[in-house]
This record gives C-alpha cells, structure tokens and sequence, in this order.
C-alpha cells in the first residue's frame, strides 16, 4: 500500500484500474460504448472486461434515471495520466460541469488502481463515494468480486451486500 506524497510523491507508471461510467442524457448506451472503445484505442490502456450495462435511479437532484456500468483496464501510464484521460474523453463528447451531481452526457470516475491509496487534489483513489454508491459496486461486483479495497479490506462482493442495491436493473442484452 502506497501513501501518495500529492504530485512529488511515488506514482505507479502501470498496473490495473477499475473505472465507472455514467451518462443521462443523449443516447447513453451509445456513448458509453463509445467512450470504452476510445479508451481501449488510447495508447497504455487495455480494457480487459466490461460489466453488463444497468438502468439505475438517480442519486442527488431529480433528473433522468442513469445508464450505469465498470470496466477494468490494464495500463501502462500512471493513475494521474489516466485521470487525464478519462476527462479528455468526457470533454469529446461535450461534457460540461454545471450543477454538481446534476446530468451529465459521460462521466468516467477512476475507482481503483491496484491496491494503491491516493490523495492529492485533483485525485483520489479509491474514488471517494465508491463504498456507498449501488450503481457503482453492482456493475464492479459483476466482473471484480473479489477486489479487496485498500481502505476498508473488503471485497467489491462483500460492499455491495452492504448498500440497498433495490435501484438497479440490469440490462439484458
Ligand atoms: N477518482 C476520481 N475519479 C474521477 N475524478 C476524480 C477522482 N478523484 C478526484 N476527481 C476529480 O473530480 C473532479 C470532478 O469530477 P466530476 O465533476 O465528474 O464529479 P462528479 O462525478 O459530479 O461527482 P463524484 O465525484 O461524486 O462522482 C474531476 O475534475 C477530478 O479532477
Ligand atoms: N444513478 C446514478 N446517480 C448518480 C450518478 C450516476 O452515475 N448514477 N452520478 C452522480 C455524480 O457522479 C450522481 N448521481
């Protein structure tokens, strides 16, 4: 387990990550497909599984419900370049932050990077919310059961069992 020391600190320049994906608003299966297939054409990044996609029900201010899903990537460049990345295809497909938590087109969290914990200001991981959030640990629990996050020492599995899951319907298909 790493402490990061902020930017001066030990920065991996590879391993693998588990990321979220979100969108409410346009044709949001389409672009979050999209969004994968950039992701797995960026040079460093690989992605090596994809969860079903999940219709859940909007956590914070009314608005649409969200297509919601996880993705596990194998990288060669470090999680502050990836962070890079990941708000680099947000803003290709329009992204823009108006009210926090509000809709949005694509949003790609990075949730976990190996077993590494990191704080900085721009970045966190593990992502701050990811403990409480269903629409995150049913996807992930999908395809990384058994990832121990590094903070609390459980299994992706064992949080999931620990949030009301009730707002999330996979996709069949
Ligand atoms: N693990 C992380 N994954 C993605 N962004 C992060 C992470 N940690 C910190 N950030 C920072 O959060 C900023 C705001 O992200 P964003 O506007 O997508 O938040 P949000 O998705 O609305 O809220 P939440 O953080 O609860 O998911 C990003 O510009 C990024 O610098
Ligand atoms: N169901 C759902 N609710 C949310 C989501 C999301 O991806 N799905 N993202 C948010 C901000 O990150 C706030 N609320």
């Amino acid at each position: 387990m790493i402490i990061g020391l902020g930017n001066r600190g030990f920065v991996r320049k590879s391993g693998q990550s588990a990321i979220a994906l979100g969108s409410n608003l346009g044709d949001s299966r389409t672009i979050l497909e999209s969004s994968l297939k950039i992701l797995d054409q960026t040079p460093g990044i690989s992605v090596i599984a994809q969860s079903s996609w999940y219709q859940t029900e909007p956590v914070g201010p009314p608005q649409p419900d969200y297509l919601n899903g996880c993705a596990l990537l194998k990288v060669e460049i470090s999680p502050l370049e990836l962070l890079e990345r990941l708000l680099a295809i947000e803003a290709k497909f329009g992204r823009v932050r108006q009210e926090r938590w509000g809709p949005r087109i694509l949003d790609l969290d990075l949730l976990l990077f190996d077993d590494l914990i990191l704080e900085t200001a721009n970045l966190k991981i593990p992502h701050p919310y990811f403990r409480e959030r269903a629409f995150v640990l049913v996807p992930l629990a999908e395809i990384a059961p058994n990832w121990i996050d590094p903070i609390s020492g459980k299994a992706i599995g064992q949080l999931m069992q620990e949030v009301d899951c009730s707002g999330v319907t996979k996709i069949e298909n």
